[in-house]
């Protein structure tokens, strides 16, 4: 699978070398009989969104809160800017924590104290005098577009702005890596929206590396550079979102996105056949460039029929376009994987089956 030459749209100089923010090496954890981690390994590297896609279930609060400290691993490694914290003490830990700014669903936020001050918190915690609390505060309020509301109370918000206000605090120790567990989960399409397009403005322009937690696969889709399968404890499949959405490769991962890719409607579905007599119905996938060539045309000429576009069409996820089509012809199977080896590696074509009907 190739790598990902962009985090978050944004050309950066190989991002895959980048310095590891978080490394997590083997690691296990276990409940009685239920292993929740296991053996796993990931790396979220420097000024990329990572996100981290996984049925209920599947470990991901385990492994959020192994790399928060909340949680210690029975073994394996977890480092944080080089260092290893699975073998700290609790008071050793404190300030690593604070490397990590953490946002959650339900915001999370102290409902007796005013934004100005939810947001401060993390540096009163950390001994920032008042003054200086107060200023860094205003800051990142107006970072997130809420300074007006500073001396508001939680109750007082949309949940819109509470979750700005939950971004502004986990900024407030200046954090090495933002955990976004759910962060818009709880919020309408169109407050998602906003929140996402914060969440990678604050990428893009502090730089600020994010391991993104979501069921919602939209979210990876419209802001992450990379994504990661979380299953049974294990990373099942990792790469750039461009190529794992467009080729997915591992049974969990189709299921996870078979709501977001086009799919073959099902009453057509039911109709194929292998052994079918009537026209052929195929899929085509690719990526970038390969996304707009005309797969009818050359398709059609070797087969010496119309090839007509059932379903599909381009989707454009970060700065790359990826295509998957759904094709008929009045041809057979190997005719149309012959054809299809002749086009290279690149472009994926699969056989789904025949119609009924006379050839
Ligand atoms: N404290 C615990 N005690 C017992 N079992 C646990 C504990 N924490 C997690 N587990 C089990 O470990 C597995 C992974 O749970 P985890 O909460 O990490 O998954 P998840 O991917 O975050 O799920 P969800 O999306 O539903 O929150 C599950 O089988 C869960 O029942």
């Amino acid at each position: 699978m190739k790598m990902d030459k962009t985090i978050a749209g944004q050309p950066l100089a190989g991002p895959e070398t980048a310095p590891a923010v978080a490394e997590i090496r083997g690691v296990t954890r276990t409940f009685g009989s239920a292993r929740a981690l296991d053996s796993i390994s990931l790396t979220v590297r420097k000024g990329e969104i990572l996100g981290l896609i996984g049925r209920s279930g599947a470990g991901k609060s385990t492994l959020i809160r192994c790399l928060n400290g909340l949680e210690r691993p029975d073994s394996g490694s977890i480092r944080i800017e080089g260092q290893e914290i699975t073998d700290l003490s609790d008071r050793a830990l404190q300030p690593l924590r604070r490397r990590i700014g953490m946002v959650f669903q339900h915001f999370n936020l102290l409902s007796a104290k005013t934004v100005i001050d939810n947001v401060a918190l993390p540096l009163k915690i950390a001994g920032v005098a008042p003054a200086e609390r107060r200023r860094r505060a205003l800051e990142l309020l107006d970072l997130v577009g809420l300074a007006a509301r500073a001396d508001a109370y939680p109750s007082a918000l949309s949940g819109g702005q509470k979750q700005r206000v939950g971004i502004a605090r986990a900024l407030s120790a200046n954090p090495a890596l933002l955990l976004s567990d759910e962060a818009t989960s709880a919020l309408d399409p169109e407050t998602t929206h906003s929140i996402l397009d914060l969440i990678r403005d604050i990428n893009r322009n502090l730089g600020l590396t994010v391991l993104l937690i979501t069921h919602e696969m939209d979210v990876v889709r419209s802001i992450a550079g990379r994504v990661a399968v979380i299953d049974r404890g294990r990373i099942v499949e990792e790469g750039a979102v461009a190529d794992v959405f467009a080729r997915p490769v591992h049974a969990v991962t189709q299921s996870l996105l078979a709501g977001i890719r086009p799919q073959l409607p099902a009453f057509l579905l039911g109709r194929l056949g292998v052994n079918g007599t009537g026209p052929a119905v195929f899929s085509v996938d690719a990526v970038g460039a390969d996304a707009g060539r005309d797969f009818a045309r050359l398709f059609g000429e070797t087969l010496g029929a119309p090839v007509h576009l059932v379903h599909g069409g381009i989707d454009h996820i970060g700065d790359q376009p990826v295509g998957r089509f759904f094709f008929r012809a009045e041809a057979d199977r190997l005719a149309i994987l012959a054809r299809a080896e002749s086009l290279g590696p690149a472009i994926h074509v699969e056989f789904l089956g025949h119609e009924p009907g006379s050839r």
